[in-house]
């Protein structure tokens, strides 16, 4: 059984047609990252799954029940892209009225606090703490009752770079457990090594859904490698830029080839051979390059794939 599966699934907000036959499937304990630009469908799509709105047209299934479904809400956590407590209540009073709503276990609260640093400021008023701080203890409301499936919508957003990677680490940890993630984000650098797949969001319009790998195949973008203190230079420049690809001195002794990721392994083989190189780095595609190739690709779509007022769905 998937963890969550859409199919054909239109959201229409009045006249406005924000998803257009979305199809996303996320298997048990996977980690989906769904990337897109502001406005692109992302909040939509986890409120679908969320059983917040009911979708225009199309089937949403969440651990293979209807999203509205009460047993369903029970093993759902999520995180908001903008949470709201009571500046009132301390960290702790905060879980434990959240636990008491969710009906979670009271003990879980310490343990929560404990798992994202917050047990020093535990009985300090929310109005107290620092952007993160409030992030964090999004983070731990989220987490309460041990969810199976787990929305987070924009959770680094007031991390400092160490809380960013010890969330990363706890997505990495609840995901070993088994719990299912979909992670929106904008911020790519530092999330590809977390999420099984990525998804990219454009327009109401899903534009990729794969592993990093499957999506660089897809998109072709060139690899880079950089290589140094390789002997016979010009020589080597001059055979790469005769097979096709684009060569450039680097420094006293250096090279850098822009080549297809077709061509990585066998130039490799014939530079680690015969170029007897010092050193040698190879720069694939990140997920901030395979965005921007998707995200250019939609902008160029004809205009009646982008999401707009939908005459043909009024
Ligand atoms: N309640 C609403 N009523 C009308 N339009 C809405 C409503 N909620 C969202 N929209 C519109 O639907 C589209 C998708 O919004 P959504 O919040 O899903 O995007 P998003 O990808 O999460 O964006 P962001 O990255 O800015 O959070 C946008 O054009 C937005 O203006």
């Amino acid at each position: 059984m998937n963890a969550v599966e859409l199919e054909g699934v239109r959201q229409r907000y009045g006249s406005m047609n924000v998803l257009h036959g979305l199809d996303l499937q996320l298997a048990e304990g996977e980690v989906l990252g769904l990337f897109g630009h502001n406005g692109a469908g992302k909040t939509t799509t986890m409120k679908l799954i969320l059983g917040l709105l009911q979708a225009s047209e199309g089937r949403v299934s969440v651990l293979g029940q209807s999203p509205h479904d009460r047993q369903v809400h029970r093993q759902l956590g999520y995180l908001p892209e903008n949470i709201v407590f009571y500046p009132q209540l301390t960290g702790r009073e905060t879980l434990k009225h959240f636990a008491r709503l969710k009906g979670a276990p009271a003990a879980q609260v310490d343990e929560l606090l404990e798992q994202v640093g917050l047990v020093e400021a535990a009985n300090r008023r929310v109005k107290t703490y620092s952007k993160g701080m409030r992030q964090r203890l999004g983070l731990a409301q989220a987490l309460l009752g041990t969810p199976r499936l787990l929305l987070l919508d924009e959770p680094t957003v007031g991390l400092d770079p160490i809380a960013t990677l010890a969330l990363y680490r706890l997505v990495d940890h609840l995901r070993q457990q088994g719990t299912s993630i979909i992670l929106c984000s904008h911020v790519l650098p530092g999330v590809e090594a977390h999420i099984s797949r990525a998804a990219i969001l454009a327009h109401g319009r899903l534009q990729a859904i794969g592993s990093l790998d499957s999506l660089r195949d897809a998109a072709d973008l060139p690899v880079r490698l950089r290589a140094a203190g390789i002997a016979q230079r010009e020589a080597w420049l001059q055979r790469w830029r005769g097979e096709g690809h684009v060569a450039q001195p680097l420094g006293d002794a250096g090279v850098e080839v822009t080549l297809r990721r077709a061509h990585k392994l066998g130039l490799l083989r014939e530079l680690l051979a015969e170029g007897a190189p010092d050193d040698i780095e190879i720069h694939q595609p990140s997920l901030d390059d395979l965005y921007r190739y998707y995200m250019e690709r939609a902008h160029h779509a004809p205009a009646e794939k982008k999401a707009q007022p939908e005459e043909a769905m009024a």
